[in-house]
């Protein structure tokens, strides 16, 4: 299996339910000797693509969001493009447990096995455990061809050995007390996240955060569910409710100027879902601008699609080279690139890409963007720094280095007026030291962190 995975598998998912049973006949792996193009020929497109997708993002070389709405899903049928969607972000979300179910089937269960023969069989036991809908020998059979179809036909028999094995896996017996690393692993999370979560945010609130990270994310959760007519031209953004909710605290902050429009500096634009808010709620003279080039001109196409972003201006630089003739901002959201520790439900592949020391690099690149963005506040103007990170090196530590000259505001005093959030919907547990601090499963949205800042 991967590097870097967990010990054995402790409580078997889809509990409760009864062991898949198998189309009684040949097993798939006894076939033939086929070539792998006969092979590939026998998989779903859905399942293709899928097993592509998912080598890509494992490879490191592709988001799955980003490849889920390329031109790899474009041949395919909506049906097929809902299963290949359903496929790449379960596997992603289950990995670990996933493979975890595996291994103790393995003759050595510390053996690594080539990455395509591993994920045939996530893929397969994720179809087992999860997808009701799919026949077990469908999984199975799909998973020996895509093993086989992916060059590894010697590796078939022990596929088609190791689903049967997992598919008839008794129910587990009920949870007495279940560890930390037991959770994690169970919830598909490694272990050392879910050990600082923990020790930042307790246990109960770590178990639901991890329960909230395998679920799809839902709309509506602090915000009034828009209907479709709400996002026309001159309507609001489509946004989840963690970043509309950050953006929202952006555009109430705004101080009021006098006989002038506001200027507005959104420095991490890209790709424009806050820039879009804060055009729509401040009116002022918006600047957005974003490091990269790419994210810049996609996000230039989503600005053209609201006309209240019409006189939104875009710029391709760093936040920390901004040109000295763009001045001063009376309002910058700082939203800077980070972990995204607090968005695994959206984008399941992070689990495996942060680490404990990637996260002491996103702080220091935080920094320098903080502390240049602060350079450009005008006196009595206000910036809002935020993260979808759940991790305090982030967070807390990095707003703790704003010096003299700045003072904090608590954002409690800008979630009063905010437009649309729900009737009787309590942030009160989200608002901590005067940030705001919302938690996937604990809070009714993704987790963001929020504070806001005034020059003095
Ligand atoms: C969290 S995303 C911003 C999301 C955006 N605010 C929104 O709501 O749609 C962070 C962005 O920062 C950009 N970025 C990274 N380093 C930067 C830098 N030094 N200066 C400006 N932008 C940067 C990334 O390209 C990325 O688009």
């Amino acid at each position: 299996m991967k590097p870097g995975k967990q010990g054995s598998g402790t409580r078997e998912q889809g509990a409760g339910k009864k062991p898949r049973q198998f189309v009684k006949g040949r097993p798939a792996s006894a076939g033939p000797t086929r070539s792998a193009a006969e092979a590939q020929a026998k998989v779903s497109p859905a399942r293709r693509v899928a097993f592509e997708i998912l080598l890509l993002v494992g490879a490191n070389k592709g988001h799955s969001d980003e490849l889920l709405h390329g031109v790899r899903t474009e041949e395919l049928s909506e049906a097929d493009r809902n299963l290949a969607t359903a496929l790449v972000m379960g596997v992603l979300r289950w990995e670990i447990a996933l493979d975890a179910r595996v291994r103790v089937h393995l003759q050595r269960p510390d053996q690594a096995l080539p990455e395509p023969v591993a994920l045939a069989l996530r893929m397969g036991a994720f179809q087992l455990q999860h997808m009701d809908r799919i026949p077990a020998h469908a999984a199975l059979s799909e998973s020996v061809e895509l093993c086989r179809a992916a060059g590894h036909p010697h590796a078939t028999g022990m596929v088609n050995a190791i689903l049967r094995k997992v598919a008839a896996a008794q129910k587990p017996k009920e949870r007495i007390f279940e560890s930390v690393a037991a959770f994690a692993e169970r919830l598909g999370h490694p272990r050392w996240m879910v050990e600082r979560w923990v020790a930042n945010y307790g246990r109960d609130k770590a178990l639901k955060i991890c329960e909230a990270d395998q679920t799809e994310p839902v709309a509506g959760g602090v915000f009034e569910a828009l209907d479709n007519g709400d996002q026309g031209a001159g309507k609001m953004p489509q946004m989840d409710d963690g970043s509309r909710l950050v953006a929202e605290i952006a555009a109430a902050a705004a101080p009021a100027v006098e006989g002038r429009a506001l200027r507005v500096w959104d420095c991490c634009a890209a790709p424009g879902g806050k820039t879009l808010m804060l055009a729509l709620r401040t009116k002022g003279e918006v600047l957005a601008s974003d490091v990269s080039a790419r994210r810049l001109e996609q996000m230039k196409g989503r600005l053209r699609r609201h006309s209240y972003a019409e006189g939104v201006r875009t710029l391709a630089v760093d936040a920390a080279a901004l040109p000295a003739s763009e001045g001063e901002f009376d309002l910058i959201l700082c939203d800077v690139p980070c972990s995204g520790t607090g968005t695994l439900a959206r984008n399941p592949e992070i689990r495996f890409r942060m680490t404990q020391e990637e996260l002491g690099r996103q702080a220091g690149r935080q920094r320098e963007i903080l502390g240049a963005a602060l350079k450009r506040l005008a006196p009595g103007g206000r910036l809002v720094y935020s993260t979808c990170s759940l991790e305090p090196e982030e967070n807390e530590a990095v707003v703790g280095t704003v010096g003299d000259g700045f003072r904090r505001i608590p954002v409690g005093e800008f979630l009063g007026g905010i437009p649309g959030l729900k009737e009787g919907g309590d942030l009160s547990s989200a608002v901590v030291d005067g940030a705001l601090r919302t938690l996937p499963g604990v809070d009714g949205c993704d987790g963001f962190f929020a504070v806001v800042v005034e020059r003095v």
